[in-house]
This record gives C-alpha cells, sequence and structure tokens, in this order.
C-alpha cells in the first residue's frame, strides 16, 4: 500500500463550538492508483486531504505513506495556490529550489513541464496576465516538476468554465497515464472523477465516511470518449444514487413553500442531461 488510512478523525473548535468534521474513515491506495473523492459540501474532503499532506493534524486514527523520497506529497488547490510576485518559471520551479535541486536541473523540469502543459511561450510571464486555466495549468506544471510520488488534488478544476474543464481534465488524463503518480482528487464533478480514476470513493455528508468505494470499470490508457458510454452512465448514475440522498438531506424545505417548488427527491437519472445539471451545480 502507498497510503494506509485508519480509523482517521478530526474535529475542530471545542465545547459547544465543535465541529466533527471528518470520519473515521479508513482507505487503502496502492502504488500508482488514482482514487477520486466525492462527497456533500462540508463533509470534509479538504480536511482529509490536508491530513495526508500533514498540513492538519488527525483527532484520532492513523495515515501511513510509504515513501522513499524527502519530498513525496505535492498538493494543488482550487485557487491555483501560484505566487503573484514569481515569473511563470520560478513558480514551477519552486518545488525543486526548496529541495535544493541544483539550477540547471531545476531549470530544464520546469521548462519540460511548461511545455508540456501548452505554456512554453509564458515562462517569463507575469501571474496576474494569464487567465485561469493557464494558472491552474501552471499549479498542475509546478506538483509534477516536483516529482511528487503522492499528488493531492482538491477541486483543481472548480474555478473553471465547463469547457475549460472537460479540456484541462482530458490533459491530467493523459498526464497520469504516461507519469503513474499515485493520487487523490477531490471533486464535485461524478463524470470528472470516473474519467480520471481508477476507483471512486463516495463520502457521506459530515462528518465524512466512507459509503461506497467503486472500482473504474474503463482499461488504462482510456479515452475521452468513455463518457459517452452506458457503462459510464451506468457508474455515474450508481454513485449519484448514493450521493444524491447526503446532498438531499442538506437542503432544508423552507416552511410554507409549495410543495411543487421544493427539490425533487426523486428522478429518472438517465443520460447527458442529468450529468450535464450536476456538472453545472459544480462549476
Ligand atoms: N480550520 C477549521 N476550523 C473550524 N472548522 C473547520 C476548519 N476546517 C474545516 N472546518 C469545518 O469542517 C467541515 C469540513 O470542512 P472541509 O473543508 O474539509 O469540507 P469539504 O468536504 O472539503 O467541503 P467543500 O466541498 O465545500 O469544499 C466543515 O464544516 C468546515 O466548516
Amino acid at each position: 500500500m502507498k497510503i494506509g488510512i485508519r480509523d482517521l478523525t478530526r474535529t475542530f473548535g471545542r465545547g459547544s463550538r465543535t465541529v466533527e468534521a471528518l470520519g473515521p474513515v479508513s482507505l487503502d491506495v496502492a502504488p500508482g492508483e488514482f482514487v477520486s473523492i466525492v462527497g456533500p459540501s462540508g463533509c470534509g474532503k479538504s480536511t482529509l486531504l490536508r491530513a495526508v499532506a500533514g498540513l492538519v493534524r488527525p483527532s484520532g486514527g492513523r495515515i501511513n505513506i510509504r515513501v522513499g523520497s524527502p519530498y513525496p506529497v505535492a498538493m494543488i488547490f482550487q485557487d491555483y495556490g501560484i505566487y503573484p510576485w514569481k515569473r511563470v518559471l520560478e513558480n514551477v520551479r519552486f518545488g525543486l529550489d526548496v529541495q535544493g535541486v541544483d539550477r540547471r536541473t531545476a531549470d530544464a523540469r520546469a521548462r519540460y513541464w511548461l511545455e508540456r502543459m501548452g505554456l512554453a511561450d509564458f515562462a517569463g510571464a507575469w501571474p496576474d496576465n494569464l487567465s485561469g486555466g493557464m494558472r491552474q495549468r501552471v499549479s498542475i506544471a509546478r506538483a509534477m516538476a516536483a516529482e511528487p510520488e503522492v499528488l493531492l488534488m482538491d477541486e483543481p478544476f472548480a474555478a473553471l468554465d465547463a469547457q475549460l474543464r472537460s479540456l484541462l481534465q482530458e490533459e491530467l488524463l493523459e498526464i497520469c497515464q504516461t507519469e503513474q503518480r499515485t493520487v487523490l482528487f477531490v471533486t464535485h464533478s461524478l463524470s470528472e472523477a470516473i474519467l480520471l480514476a481508477d476507483r471512486v470513493v463516495v463520502m457521506s455528508a459530515r462528518p465524512g465516511r466512507i459509503l461506497l468505494d467503486r472500482t473504474v470499470p474503463f482499461d488504462r490508457p482510456r479515452s475521452p470518449e468513455i463518457r459517452l458510454s452506458a457503462e459510464f452512465s451506468a457508474l455515474e448514475n450508481e454513485l449519484w444514487q448514493t450521493l444524491r440522498v447526503e446532498v438531499s438531506g442538506q437542503l432544508r424545505p423552507v416552511p410554507g413553500a409549495p410543495a411543487d417548488r421544493r427539490p425533487a427527491r426523486t428522478g429518472h437519472a438517465t443520460g447527458r442531461d442529468n450529468r450535464g445539471a450536476r456538472d453545472g451545480d459544480d462549476n
């Protein structure tokens, strides 16, 4: 196992302000495996990822990461996490500078990843002059340049429009199929989760626990076209049936509201229209 999580819990605050944010969660991730995590808002997905990154201390349980390098983990955030006061190349090189990689090697690796992300011409640009999609590609380049054993991605495409999001999903799919990193990927989009992952985990409402853990039945390398297959829709619907119960629980009916204006609890979840609606909610 690359990552072994056992009975992980995290509580924030004290006394009457205590928030049970997460768990108990147990999850094993094999070397090179890509696991997507979906769950309702506030169920503790970010807390789980941050605990694996060592940014949040668990209240209970254990996390074991089997690594062989001194800088094994990189994290990519929704808000890009790049430094506006550093040019693009310096941003991508940042992790390597921290690792003490010599300048020539660091430059070469950073330029390789900029090239790979289609940003070769922007090495000297300031982040403020880039679009959201380009900034997110800078943050992916920075994480990949550090050659982490474990890559943690927290809703990396949530701030992007639907078309750009699709393109970056496809780029990430290609990268992960050639680079074989162990990845934990948090998203609100079921189609994104399935497209990219070997397994999709569905979490309950807070405190988040694992309700469902499904293997994605598509061989690698896989193409984005799998999104159009019946098997893909079937898995997406299965995951949605579990997730919708958790999400519905967060919607409180407004007292006095006409019944026919309350959110529908049942529905026919078939085909692309449903998926479109759900993904639209994500953005
Ligand atoms: N530092 C903190 N202090 C207090 N409460 C926190 C802290 N971090 C997270 N929480 C609470 O823990 C719960 C889980 O938060 P978390 O951000 O992990 O959820 P999430 O599933 O990632 O949410 P979203 O999908 O909306 O991003 C939330 O109720 C949140 O308010």
